[in-house]
């Protein structure tokens, strides 16, 4: 009972993984946020920024990571259930967006102040 327990949690660490391997392959938009996250990390390993900054760092590469995961399921649902032109759909995709877009606002505010004494 308790190998079957553990085998279950392993395999939904497995479809977990799985599904950030097919975000990674199917969103543009994801390589943009690898790309992006491989150059801030890679920054802040240069200027040897502070464990407090790395902490602010850290969490504002999560947000942007989940918002737009969610955002892209969000989307995919939408396509599932209403292919067809609808203003609902145009809402909840446009407000799905729009929280990428706080989340990414909100990532750069924190680059830039955390960076910019570093740089200048
Ligand atoms: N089924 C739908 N009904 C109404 N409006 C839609 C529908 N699907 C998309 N839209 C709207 O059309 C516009 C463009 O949608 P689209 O999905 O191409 O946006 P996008 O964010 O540029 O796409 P992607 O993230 O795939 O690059 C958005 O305002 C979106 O809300």
């Amino acid at each position: 009972m308790g190998n079957s327990y553990i085998s279950k949690r392993l395999a939904s660490f497995g479809y977990a993984f799985s599904g950030i391997a097919a975000f990674l392959r199917s969103e543009p938009h994801a390589r943009i946020h690898a790309l992006a996250t491989i150059v801030v990390v890679a920054a802040g390993c240069w200027y040897k920024i502070a464990t407090p900054e790395w902490i602010w760092i850290i969490l504002a590469i999560t947000l942007v990571w989940i918002t737009e995961m969610l955002n892209t399921v969000i989307e995919k649902i939408m396509d599932h259930l209403s292919p067809q032109l609808h203003p609902k759909v145009k809402f909840i995709k446009d407000v799905a967006a729009g929280a990428v877009l706080v989340a990414a606002i909100a990532a750069v505010i924190i680059g830039a102040v955390i960076f910019i004494p570093y740089i200048f």
